[in-house]
């Protein structure tokens, strides 16, 4: 019967876009990923994401989980947080106008197929973003659900 591969294109209930690549025998994928929301000011840009699914061959709904590395603005990183020292000098040459967002997301959940071989992705996340102090670290991970069917 039906089993669920995750390569292809998903939509999510933000409106979220993730294309994810072939599954090796392993059960290894890597895919992009297009957020529908974010945080903080800035332009979003396509994300890279890896992860897993437990190999289809012996699982019609397997579980799986991935990361989404963000590579676009979001909170801009204070001066304290940076590696370099402050100095005016090096701050516009490394960021121009696109200071890097310091987050990242994993996801976790699983493939649900329905009678008419309809696939739901039913998942979890949690979003770490950075705290500029071991003192903010408590409130420096969000969590939330997301739902994602097939964008045809
Ligand atoms: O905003 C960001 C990066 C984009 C996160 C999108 C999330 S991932 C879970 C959910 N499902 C989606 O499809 N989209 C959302 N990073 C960020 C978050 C918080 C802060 N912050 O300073 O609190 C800084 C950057």
């Amino acid at each position: 019967d039906h089993q669920c591969v995750l390569t292809g294109e998903w939509v999510n209930d933000l409106g979220s876009n993730m294309t994810i690549g072939p599954v090796n025998t392993e059960g290894k994928f890597d895919g992009s990923y297009l957020t529908a929301v974010k945080k903080a000011p800035g332009k979003i840009h396509i994300s890279p994401l890896a992860g897993y699914q437990h190999a289809t061959n012996i699982w019609r709904q397997p579980t799986f989980g991935f990361t989404v590395n963000w590579n676009f603005t979001g909170a801009s990183p204070s001066p304290a947080s940076l590696q370099y020292p402050q100095s005016s000098l090096i701050l516009p040459v490394m960021f121009p106008n696109d200071p890097p967002i310091n987050s990242i997301t994993v996801f976790t959940g699983q493939c649900f197929v329905d009678d008419g071989g309809k696939e739901t992705l039913k998942t979890m996340w949690l979003l770490r973003s950075a705290a500029d102090n071991i003192k903010d670290d408590w409130k420096a991970t969000m969590v939330g659900t997301n739902t994602f069917t097939r964008r045809y």
